[in-house]
């Protein structure tokens, strides 16, 4: 069986400044992998090229085997909304759309009828915390709030891989161990393979494997 995520010798460079210099990395269904490293590293980087964000400028990315790289527009775009779940630092949310509305959009747009899509994206919001708010917009909303809601939205699809940058930055030790937690279930009990950017130990500490960046090359890889 093809692995969840596969990363062969990517490479990425703004303009002539190399961020990825040659990064290979595996991750199976149900793992879970910490990129750690200094500011600057590459770490964004590397999980913005393992979305199908920024197209590598050599290498190979693949998601349930398929090569992004490969595929016709459309199809990577319903690949990455329906295999894909990614939970960015910033502005991930659609400002003007209700919370529910908000978690519910990957299901609306791979043609979900509205009544079933609103009844997952209520489930998920009380799984993270946050029902109470499912009809709020975001502006009304504190970060770690948003965040939360970005975790649902993210793993609503029951997505293959899941791909998340500090997913625990805006919260309180007590929501973000309660955050962390969900990430880790949609991994161990639905077998999403899961690759999460941090700079907090106890995150890194929860997963299988710490791949640490340096200067845009894995440093090294621990096993946890
Ligand atoms: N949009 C951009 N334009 C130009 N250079 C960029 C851009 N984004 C990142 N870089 C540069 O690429 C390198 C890697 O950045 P990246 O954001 O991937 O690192 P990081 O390890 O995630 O950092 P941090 O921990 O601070 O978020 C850095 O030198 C950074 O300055």
């Amino acid at each position: 069986m093809n692995a969840a995520l596969t990363l062969d010798q990517v490479e990425y460079s703004y303009r002539r400044n190399p961020a990825l210099r040659g990064v290979s990395l595996q991750l199976e269904r149900g793992e879970v992998v910490a990129v750690t490293g200094a500011s600057g590293c590459g770490k964004s980087t590397l999980l913005h090229c393992a979305a199908g964000i920024l197209t590598p400028d050599a290498g190979a990315v693949q998601v349930d085997g398929q090569d992004l790289a490969e595929l016709p527009e459309e199809r990577r775009a319903a690949l990455r909304r329906t295999k894909i779940g990614i939970v960015l630092q910033f502005g991930q949310l659609v400002p003007d759309l209700p919370l529910i509305d908000n978690v519910a959009l990957p299901l609306l747009l791979s043609g979900h009828e509205r009544g079933e899509a609103h009844v997952s994206a209520m489930d998920w919001l009380e799984q993270v915390g946050i029902a109470d708010d499912a009809d709020a917009v975001p502006a009304e909303l504190s970060g770690g709030q948003t965040q939360r809601a970005a975790v649902a939205r993210a793993l609503i699809t029951g997505p293959s891989v899941v791909l998340a940058d500090e997913p625990t930055g805006s919260l309180d030790s007590r929501a973000g161990q309660e955050l962390l937690e969900v990430l880790l279930k949609a991994a161990r009990y639905r077998g999403a393979a899961l690759m999460m950017v941090t700079h907090d130990n106890l995150v890194a500490a929860s997963a299988d494997r710490e791949i640490r960046l340096r200067d845009g090359v894995i440093q090294h890889e621990v096993a946890l």
